[in-house]
């Protein structure tokens, strides 16, 4: 089971934080299989009203509450939470104009912005951020190899703010690049002088450029894969290692608002397998793996809102939304505990580990083929 995430919430003593409490508190929201901690913040005369709230939500002694902790104070309802749902505000009164309503709404987000700036755990956006954050934690030395600069160089301050200079490195790159991919894996070796484990992660969900979700989502993976051996694999003269590439579990589920998408997940699988194998009567000594997370918490799962993503299929968001409500959303540290796996089990090659919120980490299984 994931570690407990701290999610708070304001107005928690109010009608519309009442009604949502419930759900939060039984995983409907953070998935059913991620433990929570709720903070509940509200005004100082809200505080018996709140002991109440806690003590109903502790009588429904639900598996996933793992602590109920309600404040008046910003400072210890924002401490390290992972999410904030605000919804305290001032509610319109008699008399109110809308625009000192709003005046008075300004001042309490304002406040809880801050507070969440200066407050919140500093936590991850991605699943690639989450696996070098379980890297480096593993005592790995990292290299971040990505798009957006901004994202990459802000990712190592705060990396290495946590765990000290010269474990992590970020190096922008656009892996559709072939040269530029090549580059980078060059300059990953110059810097920590060898390679051992390769995860091409990077993803898009455009269905409008569809032609760079199969540049980015599939042929940076073959790359990734290739350049990697280059780095690892004993016909190479190289030590051995592991490679994990990402697909999805869009592979088992598909559904009609990402058809190029799922194509390149489904390609992702079909060709870690085939390489697995290759490793395998070639020994080359690196174990290739594929990983196929369920619906996760990161900025890409947003993106089925985009028109400029989904193109046509956007009318089919609805539809995605629903599966999304019916199987749930992972949080990016339990598909990094996946990879971590991937990497820490010396029996694994060619494994298809799945990732879902019913069945938290497991591996598909396929029908021996009959003659
Ligand atoms: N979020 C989800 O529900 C699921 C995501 N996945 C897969 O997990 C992987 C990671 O996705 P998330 O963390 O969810 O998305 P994300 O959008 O949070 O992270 C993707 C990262 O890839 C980088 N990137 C995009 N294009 C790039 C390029 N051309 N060159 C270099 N970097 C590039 C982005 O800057 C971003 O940092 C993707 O392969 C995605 O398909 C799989 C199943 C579910
Ligand atoms: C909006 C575009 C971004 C898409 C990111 C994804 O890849 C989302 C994941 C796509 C589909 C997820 C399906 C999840 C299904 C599971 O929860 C599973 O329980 C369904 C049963 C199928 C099985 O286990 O084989």
């Amino acid at each position: 089971m994931a570690e407990p995430i701290r999610v708070v919430v304001t107005g928690a003593a109010g009608q519309i934080a009442y009604s949502l409490l419930y759900s939060i508190a039984k995983g409907d929201v953070f998935g059913k299989d991620q433990p929570i901690i709720l903070m509940l913040l509200d005004i100082p005369p809200m505080l018996p009203v709140l002991e109440g709230v806690v003590m109903e939500l502790q009588d429904c002694a639900l598996p996933l509450l793992r602590d109920v902790i309600p404040t008046d104070k910003v400072d210890v309802g924002f401490k390290d939470v992972d999410a904030a749902i605000l919804v305290g505000s001032m509610p319109r009164k008699e008399g109110m104009e809308r625009k000192d309503l709003l005046k008075a709404n300004v001042a309490i987000f304002k406040t809880q912005g801050a507070a969440l700036d200066q407050h919140a755990k500093k936590t991850v956006r991605g699943i690639g951020r989450a696996a070098v954050q379980s890297l480096l934690q593993s005592s790995a030395k990292v290299a971040v190899v990505d798009l957006n600069a901004t994202c990459g160089e802000q990712c190592k301050a705060q990396l290495d703010a946590e765990f000290g200079e010269g474990n992590c490195t970020f190096i922008p790159c656009d892996v559709s690049n072939g040269d530029a991919l090549r580059d980078a894996f060059q300059a990953t070796v110059d810097k920590f002088g060898r390679l051992d484990i390769v995860i091409n992660n990077a993803g898009i969900n455009n269905e409008k450029n569809w032609e760079k979700t199969i540049q980015v989502n599939l042929t940076s993976v073959i790359k990734g894969t290739y350049l990697g051996l280059e780095h690892m694999s004993k016909e190479y003269g190289k030590e051995g290692g592991t490679i994990i590439n990402v697909s999805s579990m869009a592979a088992f589920l598909h559904s009609p608002h990402q058809p190029v998408y799922t194509a390149t997940k489904h390609g992702v699988i079909g060709f870690t397998r085939a390489m697995a194998d290759a490793s395998s009567h070639g020994e080359y000594g690196v174990r290739i793996n594929v990983l196929c997370p369920a619906f996760v918490d990161t900025p890409l799962l947003h993106s089925v809102e985009d028109e400029d993503n989904m193109g046509k299929f956007v009318k089919f968001k609805d539809d995605f939304k629903r599966s999304m409500t019916k199987f749930g959303v992972l949080q990016p540290s339990l598909i990094a505990e996946g990879m971590m796996r991937l990497i820490m089990d010396s029996s694994l090659n060619g494994a298809v580990m799945k990732i879902t919120c019913s069945k938290g980490i497991h591996f598909h299984t396929y029908e021996p083929m009959s003659a």
